[in-house]
């Protein structure tokens, strides 16, 4: 569904991705972990078609995500961030329609799948008429969830969705999140800091470290095989809770 093939990218100074190939396929969640700066946010960008490869190429299904046909490939891609990224400006229910609106999308139409979206996140009509300033961390992702699919993209790209909320709304949004992926059968991307998060939620994980992919594979194969020292040092540094002393 999205290959990264041969994929560089440089910044001014910084190279931030390193000859990445990854290919992930239709209906499969992946999760994209690794140390703060290793390039997953520049990936994600990457495949939302906000930054160009400086080499590589990135194809969604058969096409290829070059300039000419950015704008059709990009409905096909939902895309949440970790501050929501919603126009403040907007009430919930303007934010999440906007895109289809913009694209005369009728009337009847929007108004169903809304409804439908309201639903699958769990969000009651009375706050969707709010402004985002006027909604908790948790509501906001949710509504920024909506927003990324209605236009039913093939595609879910999520940066950090959940890291900037506390850790029991996070918990139920994990849980919701993971029925939603289970039902829709996207193909999604999540990009985490935290293990734990990336095992509830994917099918293989993708550890990366400076610009490259060091491993891939299911939180187990991580743990039973780890592919360097670097691979044991991550998975060492997820500290359980230490025991309780009477
Ligand atoms: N706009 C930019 N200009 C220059 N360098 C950048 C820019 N954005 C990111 N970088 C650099 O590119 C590298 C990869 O950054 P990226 O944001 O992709 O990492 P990340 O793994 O998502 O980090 P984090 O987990 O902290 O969000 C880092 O060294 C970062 O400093």
């Amino acid at each position: 569904m999205i290959a990264f093939e041969n994929v560089t990218y440089d910044y001014p100074g910084v190279t931030a991705l390193r000859d990445v190939t990854l290919s992930l396929d239709h209906a499969t969640t992946t999760a994209l972990i690794g140390p703060s700066g290793c390039g997953k946010s520049t990936l994600i960008k990457i495949a939302v078609g906000l930054l160009i490869p400086s080499r590589g190429q990135v194809r969604i299904g058969e096409q290829a995500l070059e300039s000419a046909h950015l704008a059709a490939l990009r409905h096909r891609i939902g895309y949440v961030i970790q501050s929501g990224g919603l126009f403040p400006h907007l009430t919930a229910r303007e934010n999440v329609t906007l895109c289809a609106r913009h694209l005369r999308r009728p009337a009847p139409w929007i108004a169903e799948r809304f409804q439908a979206l309201a639903e699958l996140v769990r969000l009651p009509g009375d706050l969707l008429d709010r402004y985002p300033g006027q909604l908790s961390g948790g509501q906001r992702q949710r509504v920024s969830v909506m927003r990324a699919l209605m236009l039913d993209p093939d595609v879910l790209l999520l940066d950090e969705p959940l890291g900037a909320l506390d850790p029991m709304v996070r918990h139920e949004l994990q849980q919701d999140l993971r029925a939603l992926f289970d039902r829709l059968r996207k193909t999604v991307v999540l990009v985490t800091h935290d293990l734990a998060e990336a095992a509830f939620f994917s099918d293989s994980i993708v550890l990366m470290r400076e610009g490259r992919i060091v491993q891939r594979g299911t939180h187990a194969d991580l743990q039973r095989a780890p592919a360097d020292a670097f691979v044991r040092a991550f998975l060492a540094a997820q500290q359980p809770l230490p025991p309780l002393h009477d």
